[in-house]
């Protein structure tokens, strides 16, 4: 609870359980974890569809992590994420880089069940807008199983009618070392994801004015030239011109020692 009271000033949107950290990391930083990223052998990296990636910590099954210790350059960010923010109950051992060309994304999408439900993803390079989706099908279908057959199914029915009410649709801005973290209902109602677009809206984003607090619109303009405003101040887009790295660090709890190196 003491955690979530030092999270409170990091909270953006209506969900109690999604926060933002603007500037979490320098540009120093920035500069140091992509050189390491950057150096990393050509055989770490795993190149799918619509991006790269690199995965480190072990290997994810479904029973579990076939864990390796992560490198300093990893372990020292992923110490910080926990001491900050104290939402892991224990080491995050699992960090997955992924890399996105400017007109790359990635699918709406649920985290595994094999993690612990908080993510912490610190951005890198261009900005990026995420959108959260309801997942309201699962929702739906899990309630409609849990329930006896007829005699429920009026008060089933108004329960996920209520549910559909109160989830909305929103966005993230994703800055370029930002750290963004989701747990719980925002982990588990909610799909995530990144069009793969080199132009996306960030409007309605539930951080925006967060950001503008902070920075101010000339400011946020100026320092990202990617970020930029039009139609007087209605529509607000960013234009992806570089490459974004990000880094989601996670917690899988059973952990198996991995005996063999992969
Ligand atoms: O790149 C991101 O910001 C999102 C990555 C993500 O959702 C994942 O790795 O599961
Ligand atoms: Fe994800």
């Amino acid at each position: 609870m003491e955690e979530e009271v030092a999270m409170s000033k990091f909270r953006i949107g209506s969900l109690p359980t999604l926060y933002y950290i603007p500037d979490f990391v320098t540009h120093d930083d920035q500069i140091h974890l992509l050189n390491h990223i950057n150096q990393a052998p050509l055989a770490k990296w795993k190149t799918l569809k619509n991006r790269r990636l690199q995965n480190w910590g072990g290997v994810v099954h479904e029973k579990g992590l076939l864990s390796q210790n992560l490198p300093p350059w990893l372990s020292n960010l992923t110490r910080r994420i926990s001491e900050t923010t104290g939402l892991f109950p224990s080491p995050i051992n699992h960090v997955l880089i992924n890399e996105y060309l400017p007109d790359q994304g990635i699918m709406p999408h649920q985290d595994g069940p094999a993690y612990f439900p908080v993510v912490a993803i610190l951005s890198l390079g261009s900005p990026a807008v995420m959108d959260f989706t309801p997942h309201s099908k699962l929702k739906l279908s899990d309630k409609s199983n849990s329930q006896s057959q007829d005699t429920c199914a009026e008060a089933s029915e108004m329960e996920a009618q209520e549910w559909v009410e109160n989830h909305y649709p929103f966005s993230v801005l994703l800055m370029p070392r930002s750290l963004l973290i989701f747990k719980d209902e925002a982990y588990s109602d909610y799909l995530h994801g990144i069009k793969d677009s080199r132009v996306q809206q960030f409007h309605g984003a539930v951080n925006l004015n967060d950001l503008l607090e902070r920075h101010g619109l000339d400011q946020l303009l100026n320092s990202e030239k990617e970020v930029i405003e039009t139609n007087a101040g209605d529509t607000k887009t960013i234009c992806r011109s570089n490459t974004r790295i990000s880094l989601t660090c996670r917690l899988v709890l059973k952990v198996h020692k991995n005996l063999f190196k992969i």
